[in-house]
């Protein structure tokens, strides 16, 4: 019998609590490699919690989550960090330098991750090739105030390919855009995602954005785990805590 595909994060039983408010309730799950799993819940269900206590941006009460086959609980600085080099994080709010170019904005992780050698040699080639990915090759030299907010997006998103990442992890992604500029951005995700080969999370509310980027769905209601499907099966679903999100 072939063997399952190694999961390439595990979350298991993870509790994270704010005083009363207990918002991930023993949850567990598995991305494997090459998916794009996309984290379906209501506003403040703990998606964006689920997502920073898997980057270790934020420390689960109990339970444990693997990386990469690394425990994060168990790094130190120096380990998360080179871990972090294999994990693109898109913020919801972008997070681009206002003060900086589109160059050296896309130059930051290189910063912190290659060294100065490698920067030299590189660096360059990587930003062209990272803003010829998502169509904005032109605006090198630009400030991010000069760009629309689908641009912003798309230059977001360089940036977190520019280390060709084997995990990418998405908050929010289509969040504030216009229905046609959320559409380009969805497709533009599954293109990256074929290129570089990446294992996506996904976190989002936008129907649209999770018909197209998604091949599984994880419904997470009350902290917990409540549904785990494809779209389409979801979508037929007549559970009705399920039918909110389609109807
Ligand atoms: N640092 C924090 N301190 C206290 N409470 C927090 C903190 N971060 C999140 N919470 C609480 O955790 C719950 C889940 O928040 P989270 O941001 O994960 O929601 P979400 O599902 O991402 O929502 P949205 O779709 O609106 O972004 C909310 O009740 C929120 O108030």
């Amino acid at each position: 019998m072939e063997r399952a595909l190694k999961p390439v994060i595990e979350v298991k039983n993870v509790n994270k609590s704010f005083g009363e408010n207990h918002v991930l309730r023993d949850f567990s799950m598995e991305v494997v490699p090459g998916e794009n799993l996309v984290i379906l819940g209501k506003s403040g269900s703990g998606k964006s919690v689920l997502i920073k206590c898997i980057i270790k941006l934020m420390q689960p009460d109990s339970g444990q989550i693997v990386v990469l086959d690394e425990d994060i609980n168990g790094l130190d600085q120096e380990e998360l960090d080179k871990l972090r080099a294999k994990v693109g994080f898109l913020f919801q709010s972008n997070a681009l330098y206002d003060s900086m170019t589109v160059r050296e904005n896309l130059e930051f992780p290189l910063r912190i991750h290659w060294t100065k050698e490698e920067r030299e040699k590189n660096a360059e080639s990587a930003v062209l090739e990272a803003l010829e990915d998502v169509g904005l090759l032109h605006t090198v030299n630009m400030m991010p105030s000069e760009l629309s907010g689908g641009m912003r997006k798309r230059i977001a998103l360089a940036r977190a390919l520019i280390l060709k990442p084997s995990v990418i992890l998405y908050d929010e992604p289509t969040t504030g855009l216009d229905p046609i500029t959320a559409r380009e951005i969805s497709e533009l995700m599954v293109s990256m995602q074929k290129k570089y080969n990446a294992t996506s999370v996904i976190i989002s509310h936008d129907m649209n954005c999770i018909r197209i980027t998604s091949n599984r769905v994880i419904m997470l209601i009350e902290g917990r785990r409540y549904a785990d499907d494809t779209y389409e099966n979801l979508r037929l679903s007549k559970d009705p805590k399920i039918r909110e999100f389609f109807d």
